[in-house]
């Protein structure tokens, strides 16, 4: 992908957040700057506690910044109401988060069904892109397994194919290969690069990893609530 083809997705400016913890405020975030563009692979990396999954959960429009602005598509999404925002989650956004993880009555099938559904996709396209997703991440043979039946790895294959379905222009991935050994966390890394080629959508993943931030196409650092240059 030629730089010049691609196109601003999301951007953050200024954007600060802080919390209310007793009587005093917890300032987590203290001026963010980022820009994702169309068709990228963007990593945050940064120390636990440093801000990743605060950021994550505002360019998700699972929450709101307490100063700043959050332009998605170029719509201001600081400034829409939660039923807006959400709206546009189940349309527009994927999550790979663990709050979001796969439910252990579902097959893998079912389980990248529910995203379908969520999204409104109409009922006739759910079989073909299901099919399609699964086979993605190299599960096809395996879409009538519940997550017990499978291996962390595919597990974490199951979960990229549910949170993608819906055609997302955005994936949201908080640490996904922080539970999987260095072999599966390459094969997730494999089908991250693969997606974003294929699918046209933008992955924004958070990572301790050092040998996967190789493939990113840019690595933030945060530090104490603030970018750092790499
Ligand atoms: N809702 C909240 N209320 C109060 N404090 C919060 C809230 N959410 C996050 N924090 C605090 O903000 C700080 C940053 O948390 P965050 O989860 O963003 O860090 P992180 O970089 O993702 O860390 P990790 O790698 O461990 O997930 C932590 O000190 C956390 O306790």
């Amino acid at each position: 992908m030629e730089a010049a083809d691609r196109q601003s997705l999301l951007s953050v400016r200024g954007v600060e957040r802080s919390f209310d913890v007793g009587n005093s405020k917890l300032r987590v975030l203290k001026g963010i700057d980022l820009e994702l563009q169309t068709h990228q692979l963007i990593m945050l990396k940064g120390r636990s506690g440093s801000g990743k999954t605060t950021l994550m959960n505002l360019m998700g429009g699972l929450d709101t910044p307490t100063k700043g602005e959050i332009h998605f598509r170029g719509q201001p999404f600081h400034q829409w109401n939660d039923d807006r925002r959400t709206e546009v989650r189940r349309k527009d956004i994927g999550f790979i988060f663990q709050a979001y993880a796969l439910l252990p009555l579902l097959s893998a099938y079912e389980n990248v069904e529910l995203s379908l559904r969520m999204a409104k996709t109409p009922r006739g396209d759910w079989k073909k892109r299901i099919t399609t997703c699964l086979d993605m991440v190299g599960l096809a043979k395996r879409m009538h397994h519940r997550p017990f039946e499978l291996s962390g790895g595919e597990q974490q294959r199951v979960a990229i194919a549910k949170a993608i379905a819906h055609r997302p222009s955005l994936l949201l991935a908080d640490e996904p290969t922080a539970e999987l050994d260095s072999q599966m966390a390459a094969q997730v890394m494999t089908v991250f690069r693969e997606i974003v080629r294929s699918e046209n959508v933008t992955i924004c993943m958070t990572t301790h990893d050092t040998t996967i931030m190789e493939v990113a196409d840019h690595v933030y650092e945060m530090v104490d609530g603030v970018f750092v240059a790499g």
